[in-house]
């Protein structure tokens, strides 16, 4: 762990279960591979995954067993170690590659931005060479214009102990957000290109596949039916992500999906047992799949591995976290533009509310930086998109990294001019709704993909009510510990004289498979719904109402606007749209917060 990271709570865990084909899953880790500092739970830096993967290892080659690591992309874009440094990445790249990945692809984040597009293409994809897999990813050579696929399509290898032959691909969920110097080709086309219907046919014991994509999301359904058809009885592997939460599916016997959080909060475990080799395979044997999602702690890594401080971090592992301690100190990371006077909170507490992140964006920030100096006597609503926002404000020193963990996007603040009022105060509505705005081929995709991606797995806000003593209610304990007993304590153990272990707060996930996936028993946290934007008034009449405002919104969001407006009768083109204020929305926030809150804490 990285100094002045928070120290982990013991807490009581659950175990691996190993079986003959392994593997340790990151996904979604978007630059936060210095852990979690000010959150004991995840406080782990990349550093101490080396050391826990290299002993990991050494445990599969003792048992005779094999361990993959995966990982499923959107490493970058959302702490200050990848985007803190001019150019972006300058530090991230040497310390990522210092993890043995077996099986790599990318994801959205590696391509909204043709520089960091440019990034992937010179830096990760030679980092891991033949391990890099781009089954449906073209690049776009900027001095040629020659399209060529980003990496390999397709891996074909043995693994090492048990010789197993595995294939494997590495799939982008049907993403149409990147700049213009990658294509992803839909998926629905992919499975029907020629090299993917001969690699599904290869002799192989195990197929894996690898996506960024959500294990719920059409795309892995259609992947995997493509390769049941040809292959009724061969055990297939999905790791996904996308989604940022944990989550488990079996799409039938034979085949079984992870999907490991987000921000390298977790470190996904899957095993798969039984007869394995293809020469082996019948009809009435089956493969047992496990799954485990373990919290990216150094007391939890330490569990697993049977090791303590003294024993847990190898040679290469203590160079990799010397080595973000010294790019975190280069890039003045813990430097504060402020401290924040308490939490706020993206979905643990409700919006509008006080402790709301977004109720403080809408009340406090956007009155005072949505001003453009020529227009700023003339009223206007200001709309931000809930996803622009990634990550809770902890009470205490705000500080560069945390401006970036916030907001870590380029996006400005865009506006169309003089919208009739009549019109623009019913664009917030549209947005906000389910759906799509139209279904026309040119409409932007569903509204949810405004919000925060956790979002989209939810529909109905996750109340847990806890009484004093850490008890969940009735319904809640049941959940958690699969007991129906009522008022069970949340514990899975007890000590000697019977009082609950002090539980910790953290995922209790609930998957397919039950809620028994997470290695460490946690107490659970609220999960509340959120719009997909928030809008505040600015610059309103103390009376009556504007005949027309400005119309500002953050410039992501720029193609929903426009459909919303369309949709009530107003046509305004792209070209149409201006830059309202100067700067980007992240440095925005971090002036107003250099602004208003106390320098120190
Ligand atoms: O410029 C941007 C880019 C993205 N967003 C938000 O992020 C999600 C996608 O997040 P993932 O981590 O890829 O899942 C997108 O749906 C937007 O909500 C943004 O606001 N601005």
């Amino acid at each position: 762990a990285q100094p002045g990271a928070a120290e982990p709570v013991p807490a009581p865990m659950r175990d691996l279960v190993w079986g003959k084909l392994n593997f340790l899953h990151t996904t979604d880790t978007h630059g936060w591979h210095g852990g979690h500092l000010q959150e004991p739970q995840y406080s782990a830096d990349w550093g101490d995954y080396v050391s826990f993967a290299q002993h990991m290892r050494a445990r599969a080659h003792k048992d005779g067993v094999d361990l993959l690591l995966v990982d499923t992309g959107d490493r970058v874009e959302g702490n200050g170690l990848y985007d803190a440094s001019t150019p972006k990445g300058k530090y991230y790249y040497d310390i990522y590659r210092q993890q043995d990945v077996d099986i790599i692809c990318t994801g959205n984040h590696e391509l909204y931005v043709a520089s960091t597009a440019d990034g992937e293409h010179l830096y990760t994809v030679p980092n891991f060479k033949t391990n890099y897999i781009a089954s449906n990813l073209d690049y776009i050579d900027p001095r040629s214009g020659e399209r060529m696929p980003m990496a390999q399509r397709y891996r074909k290898f043995q693994t090492k102990n048990q010789k197993l032959d595995i294939v494997a691909f590495g799939f982008l969920f049907d993403f149409i957000g990147n700049a213009n110097n990658t294509v992803v080709q839909p998926v629905k086309e992919t499975v029907k290109e020629q090299w993917f219907q001969e690699a599904i046919m290869e002799e192989t014991d195990v197929f894996v596949v690898i996506g960024h994509v959500g294990v719920r999301m059409p795309e892995f359904q259609i992947i995997f039916r493509a390769i049941r058809k040809q292959n009724p009885l061969t055990p297939i592997v999905f790791f996904g992500g996308h989604v940022h939460i944990r989550d488990a599916v079996a799409y039938d016997a034979r085949s079984f999906a992870v999907a490991s959080g987000r921000y390298f909060e977790t470190i996904g475990w899957m095993s798969v047992d039984g007869e394995l080799e293809r020469a082996a395979r019948s009809e009435d044997a089956r493969p047992s799949f496990h799954r485990r999602y373990i919290d990216n702690n150094l007391s939890g890594l330490h569990h697993h591995t049977g090791l303590n401080a003294t024993t847990f971090p190898t040679e290469h592992g203590r160079n990799v976290s010397a080595m973000i301690t010294s790019s975190r100190t280069a890039l003045d990371l813990d430097y504060a533009f402020g401290c924040a006077p308490k939490t706020l909170w993206m979905s643990r507490s409700p919006y509008p509310g006080k402790d709301s992140i977004y109720s403080w964006i809408e009340t406090e920030v956007l009155p005072d930086v949505a001003v453009n100096p020529d227009r700023r006597h003339l009223p206007r609503l200001a709309i931000v998109n809930t996803g622009a926002i990634r990550f809770d404000i902890f009470q205490g020193p705000f500080t560069r990294d945390t401006t970036y963990i916030v907001s870590p996007f380029l996006s400005t603040m865009a506006y169309l001019p003089d919208v009739p009022y009549a019109m623009a105060r019913k664009v917030i509505k549209l947005l906000n709704n389910a759906g799509k705005i139209a279904s026309s081929s040119s409409a932007p995709p569903d509204n949810r993909f405004m919000a925060n991606p956790e979002q989209l797995a939810v529909n109905e806000s996750i109340i847990i009510t806890v009484n004093e003593e850490g008890v969940a209610s009735d319904d809640d304990a049941a959940d958690l510990t699969g007991d129906p007993a009522p008022q069970k304590p949340l514990g899975e153990g007890t000590n000697a004289d019977q009082r609950p272990p002090r539980l910790t707060e953290g995922y209790t996930t609930r998957d397919d498979i039950g809620t028994d996936g997470d290695d460490t028993v946690h107490l659970p946290v609220n999960f509340y719904v959120v719009p997909n934007c928030i809008q505040a008034e600015v610059g309103f009449p103390s009376d009556g109402e504007p005949e027309t405002v400005d119309l500002v919104f953050m410039d992501f969001i720029t193609p929903w606007v426009l459909m919303a407006l369309s949709f009530l009768g107003g046509e305004y083109g792209r070209e149409e749209v201006q830059l309202y204020v100067d700067g980007t929305f992240t440095e925005l926030m971090a002036g107003w917060i250099e602004k208003n809150w106390p320098k120190r804490c």
